[in-house]
């Protein structure tokens, strides 16, 4: 079964083969494409392209990209942080982030063994920036039990045997938990046992203002405890490329060192960073509808036989749809089901898909893709009788 990477990188090609939109297949016409297989999926809007292609730039690395300087500002003002500074991707502003509170050897993070950080972002911690991972199991709401974050604290006294825990990473929202919020009281009794231990509080937050959105919580609020943050700015907002890590001065000061070390600075950046500008401007006040369209489909979906949605765990724009034990559906088969109606989506595993909505769903294709949810389905288990 292809891992969420092969669904996920080479989808494009599989696109083609499996639903050329100009031809039926059997019974089944591709009717229009919906595709769900991500937040990190959207086009840029033609006010992004204007935007891009009037940005005012110059060279980022030499001195300062007006642009970029814009959007850093804005973005470090709206997280209530000192400073801000745009990177390539949110894996490198984890990267980055790690790496910059664990700048002394031996040191250790504590971070879910379900986050993004420990599972999709190839091991780069430790493979790049040296650092252990002290793992503590994700709760299914996202959260790590406060008791099990402190208990894996290593004791300063054992230094001569054990690495030195230096971070703490939270996610959110949390993306392997279905886009699960953390909530501001968790996130400060996390931030709390940091500073009892003389830790530093990273939070990768590729969706945080969904988290913000969803909760009624001011984001700079929702932050507060963290000394670090890593935001998306390609994922709910729709910016075509890019992400933010916000914190300290002199921790954006690191950060900015690291970001050239790994090979991050580059030139004219307001190129990407205008489209950033316009994407918070236009989509933020989209994600409230993301959550509202996500809701709708998690409680049709549920309607389907064959499979499952807690209807309740859907707190923002993803939907985890579960195989009904005993059924002869599996994720990859419904995967590919799905795809002969232009449906895209990506297995979260064997037995669950993944579906995110994003602002270039419309409530039409949300219909679209429920009236076909039951065809589907059948397709994989009765695909005589369809
Ligand atoms: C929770 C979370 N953190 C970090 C990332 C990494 O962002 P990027 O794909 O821009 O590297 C993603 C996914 O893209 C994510 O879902
Ligand atoms: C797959 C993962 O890396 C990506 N962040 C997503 O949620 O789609």
């Amino acid at each position: 079964m292809p891992t969420v990477a092969d669904s996920y990188g080479s989808h494009g090609s599989q696109m083609k083969q499996e639903h050329p939109s100009s031809f039926t297949q059997g019974i089944k016409m591709v009717m229009k494409s919906v595709d769900l297989r991500s937040d990190t999926v959207t086009k840029p809007t033609d006010a992004m392209r204007e935007a891009m292609c009037n940005a005012e730039v110059d060279d980022d690395v030499l001195g300062y990209d007006p642009t970029a300087r814009r959007l850093e500002e804005e973005m470090a003002k709206m997280m209530g942080k000192e400073a801000a500074l745009f990177v390539p991707s949110g894996t490198m502003g984890n990267l980055i982030s790690v790496m910059a509170h664990c700048d002394v050897r031996g040191s250790e993070v504590i971070l879910g063994d379900n986050c993004h950080i420990h599972v999709y972002e190839n091991g780069g911690i430790s493979t790049i920036g040296g650092v252990h991972p002290k793992t503590v199991k994700n709760e299914e709401d996202g959260t790590m039990d406060l008791a099990a974050i402190e208990a894996a604290i290593r004791d300063p006294k054992g230094s001569t045997f054990y690495p030195s825990t230096r971070l703490i990473c939270l996610e959110n929202t949390h993306a392997n938990s279905g886009g699960r919020c953390l909530s501001v009281e968790y996130t400060e009794r996390v931030g709390e046992i940091a500073k009892r231990h003389g830790l530093k509080l990273h939070i990768d937050g590729a969706r945080i203002f969904n988290a913000s959105v969803a909760l009624g919580v001011p984001v700079h609020r929702l932050v507060k405890a963290a000394d670090s943050v890593s935001v998306c700015l390609s994922k709910g907002l729709g910016a075509p490329i890019g992400s933010v890590v916000v914190g300290s001065l002199s921790f954006i000061e690191k950060a900015k060192i690291l970001r050239k070390t790994l090979g991050g600075g580059m030139r004219q950046i307001g190129i990407l960073c205008a489209a950033s500008l316009v994407a918070l401007q236009e989509n933020l006040p989209k994600l409230q509808l993301d959550h509202k369209k996500a809701k709708m489909l998690a409680e049709g979906l549920n309607q389907v036989k064959g499979i499952r949605v807690n209807v309740a765990a859907v707190e923002t724009n993803m939907i985890f749809i579960d195989m009904e034990d005993g059924s002869k559906l599996t994720a990859e088969k419904l995967r590919k089901s799905l795809a002969e109606f232009g449906i895209l989506v990506i297995p979260e595993n064997s037995s669950r898909i993944r579906m995110v909505i994003h602002h270039q769903i419309t409530a039409s294709d949300v219909h679209y893709t429920l009236s076909c949810l039951q065809q589907a389905v059948q397709t994989v288990e009765e695909p005589t009788r369809i």
